[in-house]
Order: structure tokens, then C-alpha cells, then sequence
């Protein structure tokens, strides 16, 4: 079957409508969003002159039906940098599609939004990546898109973006060093990586056989998220960083007893929330680095 309409409620127009609803409650303009991802709401917990606004009273919003995932929008700043926050996220497997999933991206973009910060939980696949390991992402595998499920197919509209964008530069080469520089003067170099993130559809967590699979493909780590965001975000022209916190270990051995769970997911991130906001309130004021030459001298670190 061929259908010209991709989603009922992701047109540029509803887009636009929540935008406008938005803008017209809030005094905020934010130049930088970030995505929190299971068990990381607190990332927005340091944010001054804070305004919220819960999913479920945004127009056309999609609403988060996953513990560790408040469903709050949190306007405010970090140091002197006008932010918003996303205090949870949907998913695929929540029963979303894909272009719902990936509307609050589109939203900021109107708002104004330059940059674009996801985070989120993720297995490690690495022999030598750690639980607790925050991985900065280099790349991404879109395993879902392999097959058909991709926030981009359908018409495009290019008040959004073009119909081909490259995805082969989608995580901005000068916030990866950015990000690791703060992760290095901060003092976390014995736990922060680079890697691969490789996004599954979920709802479960991997056999060993599929994360073999995964692993020999090239990927670092896995979850069930952000490719979809950064996607999208890379589609309208925003600058991304992904950051991954490695939650817990994927088995890729049958003699292995661990069992992935959620409740882990959410502990590690408990356990390393304070962590990973520091890196992020020190990476956002240091930010006005990136326009300017002192990139040079992180080259050095
Ligand atoms: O990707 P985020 O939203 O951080 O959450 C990750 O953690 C959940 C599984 O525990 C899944 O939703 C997975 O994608
Ligand atoms: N697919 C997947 N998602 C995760 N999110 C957090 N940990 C995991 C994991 O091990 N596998």
C-alpha cells in the first residue's frame, strides 16, 4: 500500500502549533536542549529560573509511560546559557511511531534550539567498558532503520530538512572534544569513553546471540533510543553530543549469570546522575568554546 501521510500529528503545522503554544507561555528562548535519558531526570534538577511544563498539558505531545522517565518539558539556564530540558523521553516500543517519538526535537528546532544534548542508559558490549563507564558517542548503528523503521521515511518536508542529509558527521567532532576534555579536567578519564551506540527496537534486552551479533557489527554499547533523536536533530540542521552512561553489562557469554533488568538501569544511573551533571553544567558553560579558537587548544588534551 502507498499513503502520501506518514503520521496524522506530525505535520510541519502541528509542529508549528505546539511551538507556538509554547513561546507564547514561556519567556524562555533556549539555544540548547537536552535529552535525559532512564534515570537521569536529575540532569535538569541544577537549571535557575526554572519553568516546567508536564507532556500531558503540551499540545500533540507524546507523553512518557516508562518508570525512570518523568514526562516534564524544564525550561530554565545552566550557568548563563538559556536550556530546556527533556525529564524523560518515549520510545519505539512504547507504541509510539517514530515521528512522534522524535517531535519534541522538531519543536526545539522552531523554538531555536542550535544544539542538541542526548543522553541516556545503555548496555555495554566493550569487554573492557564497566558499569558506570560514560561513554561518549561517536557514532551510532540504526538497527530499526535497517528495517524500515526510520523517523525520516515518508514525505519530506523540506521546512524541516532535506530528503538525503548525511549522517556520516551526526555527532559534532568539536563537542566529542569538548566532552572529553571536561570529562578529563573533572578528573573522570578512568571512566569516560568513546564508542558506538547501536540502537534495537526493545522492549526486551538482547540474547547472547544478538549481542554477539551486535558487538561484531561495531557497537560499543546498546539501547532502545536516541538514533531516532540525533537523527532528526541532524535532519534539521542542530549540532549533537551524545552521551551514553553504561548501565550494566551485556552477557556475551552462555556461562554469564547476570540478567539484565530495569531496575539496575535505573540504579546506575542514580549512582552516577551527580557525575554525569557535573560534566554537563562544566560542558555548558564552557561552551561559548566552540565558536571561538580555543577548540585549538583542546586539541592538546
Ligand atoms: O534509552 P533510555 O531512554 O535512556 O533507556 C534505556 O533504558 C531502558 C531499559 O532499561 C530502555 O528504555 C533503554 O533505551
Ligand atoms: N537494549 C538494551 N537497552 C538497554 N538500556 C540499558 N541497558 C540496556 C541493555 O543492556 N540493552
Amino acid at each position: 500500500m502507498h499513503t502520501k501521510e506518514k503520521c496524522c500529528c506530525c505535520s510541519f503545522e502541528n509542529v508549528k502549533e505546539t511551538t507556538d503554544w509554547l513561546l507564547s507561555r514561556t519567556r524562555h528562548r533556549p539555544k540548547i536542549a537536552v535529552v535525559c535519558g532512564s534515570g537521569l531526570g536529575i540532569l535538569a534538577d541544577g537549571v535557575t529560573n526554572k519553568q516546567t511544563f508536564s507532556y500531558e498539558d503540551i499540545p500533540n505531545f507524546p507523553v512518557s509511560t516508562v518508570p525512570g522517565h518523568e514526562g516534564r518539558l524544564v525550561f530554565g539556564y545552566v550557568k548563563d546559557k538559556a536550556c530546556v530540558f527533556m525529564q524523560g523521553r518515549v520510545h519505539l516500543y512504547e507504541g509510539y511511531t517514530l515521528c512522534k517519538v522524535t517531535y519534541p526535537v522538531r519543536i526545539f528546532k522552531l523554538m531555536g534550539v542550535e544544539t542538541i544534548i542526548v543522553t541516556n542508559a545503555s548496555g555495554g558490549l566493550c569487554e573492557d567498558y564497566k558499569v558506570g563507564d560514560i561513554m561518549i558517542i561517536k557514532d551510532h548503528i540504526n538497527l530499526p532503520g535497517f528495517a524500515g523503521q526510520h523517523p525520516l521515511c515518508g514525505p519530506n518536508d523540506e521546512r524541516f530538512g532535506i530528503r538525503f542529509p548525511c549522517m556520516s558527521d551526526a555527532y559534532s567532532k568539536d563537542l566529542r572534544k569538548l566532552a572529553l576534555s571536561v570529562g578529563s579536567d573533572l578528573g573522570y578519564s578512568n571512566f569516560i569513553r568513546e564508542g558506538v551506540y547501536c540502537m534495537v527496537s526493545g522492549p526486551n534486552f538482547e540474547t547472547i546471540a544478538e549481542a554477539r551479533m551486535l558487538h561484531i557489527l561495531g557497537s560499543d554499547s546498546v539501547g532502545m533510543s536516541t538514533v531516532p533523536e540525533v537523527t532528526v536533530a541532524k535532519h534539521a540542521g542542530l549540532r549533537v553530543l551524545g552521551i551514553s552512561l553504561i548501565t550494566n553489562k551485556v552477557s556475551l557469554d552462555y556461562s554469564r549469570e547476570e540478567k539484565a533488568n530495569h531496575e539496575e538501569v535505573l540504579e546506575t544511573g542514580q549512582m552516577r546522575a551527580e557525575m554525569l551533571q557535573k560534566l554537563l553544567q562544566t560542558l555548558i558553560s564552557r561552551y561559548d568554546q566552540l565558536d571561538s579558537n580555543q577548540m585549538e587548544s583542546l586539541n592538546s588534551h
